[in-house]
């Protein structure tokens, strides 16, 4: 699945219309391992995105659904997205055990080819007082992490989303081939605007990342294509 250093880079289409997600996708094709599709682009652009985008010859897509739900609901939601071919869905851990084998299931009913189920552990945006201010958990944040990571693996899910702070903390409680799909990611003066735990790429993928999620430091570059292109030299250089 990853067999060379761009097959790490998931860029975040979040845009607000379908012809720049459409455009950026292209121009990137071949340079990434994969777009991921999220809440902006789909409430913008509508569903048919990932047709349009699988249209084009897209066919690695990670659909950033964050599902949150009873388990029921959950499942027919990721019936529904497995349907329409994704390589990637995410729920968020912090529905429970019983949510995430209900997604589980549903996902390897529905398909002989099931998307990779990945669960969202701590929020990037989210820092060691806000999780204790705002969301009452105390302990330090790689600690919420891995018992959200292990939660994960027990419920079946092929991996995780986590900061790359927490890298070291899910290999230990996971081992090394739990998927990790790591956003928060900052190259060298770019600034971290609303994320809060972060890393370059280079510490992140040296750190055992699978996979890296960027967004901002691509699609807000004056050349997207050259950011991109020193993103991947940055990793190919471990
Ligand atoms: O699930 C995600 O992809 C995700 C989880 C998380 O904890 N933090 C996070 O930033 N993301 C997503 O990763 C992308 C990061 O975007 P940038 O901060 O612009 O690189 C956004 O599309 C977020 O929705």
């Amino acid at each position: 699945m990853i067999n060379e250093p761009k097959d790490r880079v998931l860029v975040a289409l979040d845009f607000d219309t379908a012809d720049d997600a459409l455009a950026l996708a292209q121009q990137l094709a071949g340079k990434v391992g994969g777009v991921k599709v999220g809440l902006e682009l789909v409430n913008a652009a509508g569903f048919d995105i990932f047709a349009r985008l699988q249209d084009a010859g897209i066919d690695r897509i990670f659909y950033d659904a964050k599902f949150h739900d009873i388990p029921n609901t959950v499942a027919g939601a990721i019936r529904a997205a497995t349907k329409r071919g994704v390589w990637m869905v995410n729920v968020h851990t912090s529905g429970g055990k019983a949510m995430m084998e209900a997604a589980r299931d549903a996902a390897h009913a529905t398909s002989e080819t099931p998307p990779l189920l990945i669960g969202v552990t701590v929020l990037t945006s989210i820092d060691q007082l806000t999780l204790a201010s705002d969301l009452r958990v105390t302990g330090p944040v790689s600690k919420h992490v891995s018992h959200l990571a292990a939660l994960a693996q027990e419920a079946g899910l092929d991996g995780v989303v986590s900061s790359p702070l927490e890298l070291d903390a899910i290999r230990a409680t996971c081992g090394p081939d739990f998927v990790t799909v790591i956003p928060g990611i900052r190259p060298a003066g770019v600034g971290a605007q609303d994320q809060k735990r972060i890393a370059t790429p280079a510490t992140a993928v040296a750190a055992g990342a699978h996979y890296l999620v960027v967004g901002r430091a691509i699609t807000a570059a004056a050349d997207p294509v050259a950011a991109t292109d020193a993103i991947v030299a940055e990793i190919a250089a471990i």
